[in-house]
């Protein structure tokens, strides 16, 4: 089968040397609001009842079920927060639920139909991936208020094989700004190697090696539009926080710079503080939602799939090509 890459020299080597790209405009509006709208469909389907199993005796290892099944289906995850002391869900599931996973690009028409789409696999193959494979699809919604944070990590870690081949793709289905709790990253961070692997074993999933510390100044906000797409190095430590205090002024965009420079000179001192704050100061209580589709992608030739990863398919997955 004859596909061809997508990507120029110089995007190719972007990605080499930051550890990420954006592609702008990857996905059109229709495909956004197909995926929304049919993400809509699917929670509307689903019976939030079901959220009693987590407050059950056993809940270790029904979490731990629910996990390792989830890599075969499409299962629903709470957010942490959206329970109340009572056990039940403190707003509509529509507003509790963290993500949607493993399996929607497998099992869902409409995910499917974008996560197979010509322009993924023209992408996957500039990336010069031989025989590749969706591993894992999400749907994460970030949800306004309680959605948590997602700590500084590497992909590899949970999707290794052995040489190291996964990437993220990462498409937001809504602006994703530092506001909203968009992508972190440190530039290059991938060229230090992956740190530590999530590992299943017989008491459930743990790391080998505690997380290093990162400074929080190293990471620069990937904030893009609806429909881009961000390509995420496997050994690329990114993270989505949402605890964010302080953005000093070297993390802080072109566009936050530009806000702060345009405010009127006789009206400066109101705008200066109100653009301060909006700009520097910043919790993890914003009213906006940030969802976003993810794909995981691993070669399946000259490599090898690690026996102790969280994912045991039954099923192997398909190719998306063989070149
Ligand atoms: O969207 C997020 O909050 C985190 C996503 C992430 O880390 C990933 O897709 O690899
Ligand atoms: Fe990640």
């Amino acid at each position: 089968m004859g596909i061809t890459g997508n990507l120029s020299s110089e995007q190719l080597q972007s990605l080499d040397s930051q550890g990420y790209l954006v592609i702008e405009s990857f996905a059109t509006a229709e495909e956004i609001e197909a995926l929304r709208k049919r993400m809509g469909q699917l929670l509307d389907d689903f019976d939030g009842s079901t959220a009693s199993i987590f407050s059950t005796k056993d809940q270790q290892k029904t979490t731990d079920d629910h996990f390792y099944e989830s890599a075969e289906k499409v299962s629903f995850f709470f957010e942490e927060k959206a329970f109340g002391d009572d056990g039940c869900l403190k707003q509509s599931k529509q507003l509790s639920i963290n993500k949607v996973g493993h399996a929607l690009h497998e099992l869902d028409s409409v995910f499917k139909k974008f996560s197979c789409s010509e322009k993924v696999l023209s992408f996957l193959s500039s990336m010069g991936y031989k025989r590749p494979v969706i591993i894992q699809s999400m749907y994460i919604f970030k949800q306004p208020g309680i959605g948590g944070e997602v700590v500084p990590h590497q992909d590899n870690s949970f999707l290794y094989t052995e040489p190291p081949t996964c990437t993220g793709l990462w498409l937001a289905l809504e602006d994703a700004t530092i506001i909203n709790g968009c992508l972190w990253a440190i530039p290059g961070s991938h060229k230090n190697g992956l740190v530590r692997r999530f590992i299943r074993g017989e008491k459930g999933v743990t790391f080998d090696r505690p997380s290093p510390t990162y400074d929080q100044k190293d990471f620069v906000p990937i904030e893009v539009k609806a429909g881009a797409l961000v390509a995420i190095h496997g050994d690329l430590i990114h993270q989505r926080s949402v605890e964010l205090n302080y953005v000093s002024h070297s993390q802080m965009t072109k566009k936050m710079k530009r806000r702060i420079f345009l405010i009127p000179i006789d009206r400066a001192t109101i705008f200066f503080f109100v653009f301060l704050c909006l700009d520097y100061s910043f919790e993890n209580q914003s009213s906006k939602s940030r969802h976003a589709y993810s794909l995981h992608v691993v070669d399946t030739e000259g490599c090898k799939w690690a026996q102790e990863n969280w994912i045991k398919r039954k099923v192997e997955p398909e190719p998306l090509y063989v070149s």
